[in-house]
């Protein structure tokens, strides 16, 4: 594992603070288990007498059961994986799965369309593990009543179909119990931002397939060194970071387009995002985004030359060293990264919404098309509203997309007859909202991030409310065809996947942060019109 710097002024950034850590004997109490810097496993060493971060102790022992429950899921035909989870361990699966090559759907979302096609996934061999550390997060809990009431539909028999990860005592594991299905109860408890090495994301990607064992070797082959003052890449990575954002590059550009690792940068986002982004501070990770070489900017870049940064080395290595890079940068940023309050508030507001007899979605400021924009909006058209957005991002801030829709319905979108890969590609990017951020980023230096909602509360929700206070946000939210009833609970996945864009809405705006929320009454019009509308000067 290496961490290489490209920059001077990196390197004298990084080389001074890291100084700091060092005299502060970060590394050796990191070493020596100190539980406000890590989570540490209390009672075991490694052979080379260091001690552990607690999941990947965890998480071996737990190999020899997980092959058991793999080999009786191919024995029975079970090879259509679905995850309903949310957080670090759901993003942390899919890289797993993406970056072996094995199939796995990921829920980590409410919208009823996305849930729907992955109903008609072919239930028949579909195995469905539902991963939840507090077993009280909202569309988990859809999901599991979902799918509970599908197989039931479809005449199949719930037992042997359902893999339920969670910490022993959740409501979760209880309720799991009870309808008979298979628990696997989690002991010691990673804590959100450490499960990506944890039975939350290794149950699911081993029941796909993935080769969870190498991953837990390429971690532990590292662990030795992150607790030396030199040589030490969580330490370099972290003082990299940390260094960067106190000098005022606290843009984090995360260059991931030539390693083999499929979709690391949607993992570090969350990661980076989340434990950071607090008390009006933190490091902001742009994905999927040339940078702007602006002077806020540290570009880092994945086995590649691309960054001021460079990070070699495997996945389950690189999962650990950015755990502790982040809890570094966290460090040096004086802010508590384990702490996630205004995820928690967004969910509590959610609550409290779907109590209501009817979401207040107010009245339209403007109807363009298909779409309806709602909030302090003092333009009348989209293109004006775009205008406005823009030249609202303060001149260190940046534009946050969040879009609570199917992230897969660009695929439905018709391609010519005859169409080549290039032509498909074409049609599919034209049909995807997410082409809305390279659009817009077009138009401005500032960064402009995007996520798909509500996975994003979990992760770049937490800075983008207790971050910098220079934040604009825009919210999709779009109609829905066929709805899904939640089994047992008096809503449909539309209306709390509505409920989450508004609770995450009244979030921003008790914070004063400029959000704006719009609407498509039609949603594959609706994306075109917006699309076309950000071309339009
Ligand atoms: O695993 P769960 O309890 O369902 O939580 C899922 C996620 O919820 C919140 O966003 C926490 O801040 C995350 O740390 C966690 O990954």
């Amino acid at each position: 594992m290496d961490v290489t710097y490209r920059e001077e002024e990196v390197a004298s950034a990084a080389s001074s603070v890291a100084g700091r850590l060092v005299a502060d004997g970060v590394p050796q109490r990191l070493a020596a288990g100190d539980p406000t810097l890590w989570v540490w496993d209390a009672d075991a060493e490694t052979p080379s007498g260091h001690r552990r971060p607690a999941p990947l102790r965890a998480s071996r022992e737990l190999l020899p059961e997980l092959g058991r429950l793999a080999e009786r899921a191919r024995a029975a035909g079970l090879t259509n994986v679905v995850l309903a989870g949310a957080g670090d361990s759901a993003t942390a699966a899919e890289v797993i799965c993406d970056t072996d090559d094995v199939p796995l759907t990921l829920l980590d979302t409410t919208d009823p369309g996305q849930v729907l096609r992955a109903l008609a996934g072919g239930l028949d061999h579909t195995l469905v593990v539902v991963a939840s550390e507090s077993g009280a997060t909202l569309e988990t809990d859809c999901l599991l009543r979902v799918f509970e009431r599908a197989f039931a539909d479809a005449g199949i028999d719930p037992a042997g179909r359902f893999v339920v990860v969670t910490a022993p005592g959740s409501p979760l594991e209880e309720r799991a119990l009870d309808a008979g299905h298979d628990v696997v109860a989690v002991r010691p408890q990673p804590g959100g931002r450490h499960a990506a090495l944890s039975a939350y994301a290794l149950v699911p990607a081993a029941l796909a397939g993935a080769d969870v064992a190498r991953l837990l070797d390429d971690a532990e082959e590292v662990l030795p060194l992150l607790s030396l003052d030199t040589g030490n890449p969580g330490l370099d990575l972290g003082a990299a970071l940390g260094g960067a954002a106190l000098a005022g590059r606290d843009k984090l550009i995360l260059d991931d387009q030539l390693t083999a690792i499929n979709g690391l940068s949607g993992w570090i986002e969350q990661l980076v995002a989340a434990s950071t982004g607090k008390d009006c501070r933190g490091v902001l990770p742009v994905v999927a985004a040339d940078p702007n070489g602006t002077g806020d900017e540290l570009v880092v870049a994945i086995e590649s030359d691309l960054g001021d940064v460079r990070v070699d080395g495997p996945l389950g290595a690189q999962f650990l060293v950015w755990e502790y890079a982040t809890a570094m940068a966290a460090l040096l940023l004086e802010v508590a990264p384990s702490a996630r309050p205004a995820v928690a508030e967004s969910a509590e507001n959610t609550a409290a919404l779907l109590s209501l007899p009817d979401l207040p979605t107010g009245a339209p400021a403007f109807v363009d098309g298909p779409v309806e924009a709602y909030g302090a909006v003092g333009s009348h058209d989209l293109p004006g509203l775009f205008a406005d957005l823009l030249h609202a991002i303060p001149a260190d801030g940046y534009l946050a997309i969040t879009a609570y829709l199917d992230r897969l319905a660009a695929f439905d979108a018709p391609v010519p007859d005859g169409a080549d890969f290039e032509q498909m590609t074409d049609a599919w990017m034209m049909a995807d909202a997410h082409t809305l951020r390279t659009l817009l980023a077009l138009r401005t230096d500032r960064p402009v991030t995007f996520g798909w909602g509500p996975g994003a509360l979990h992760g770049s929700g937490q800075y983008h409310k207790d971050g910098p206070q220079n934040g604009v946000f825009l919210q999709i939210t779009g109609a829905v065809g066929e709805d899904v009833g939640v089994p047992g609970r008096p809503y449909t996945l539309g209306r709390v996947q509505l409920a989450q864009a508004l609770g995450d809405l009244v979030a921003l705006e008790k914070r004063g942060r400029p959000a704006v929320r719009l609407h498509l009454t039609d949603r594959a019009a609706g994306v075109a019109r917006l699309l076309a509308a950000a071309q339009e000067a």
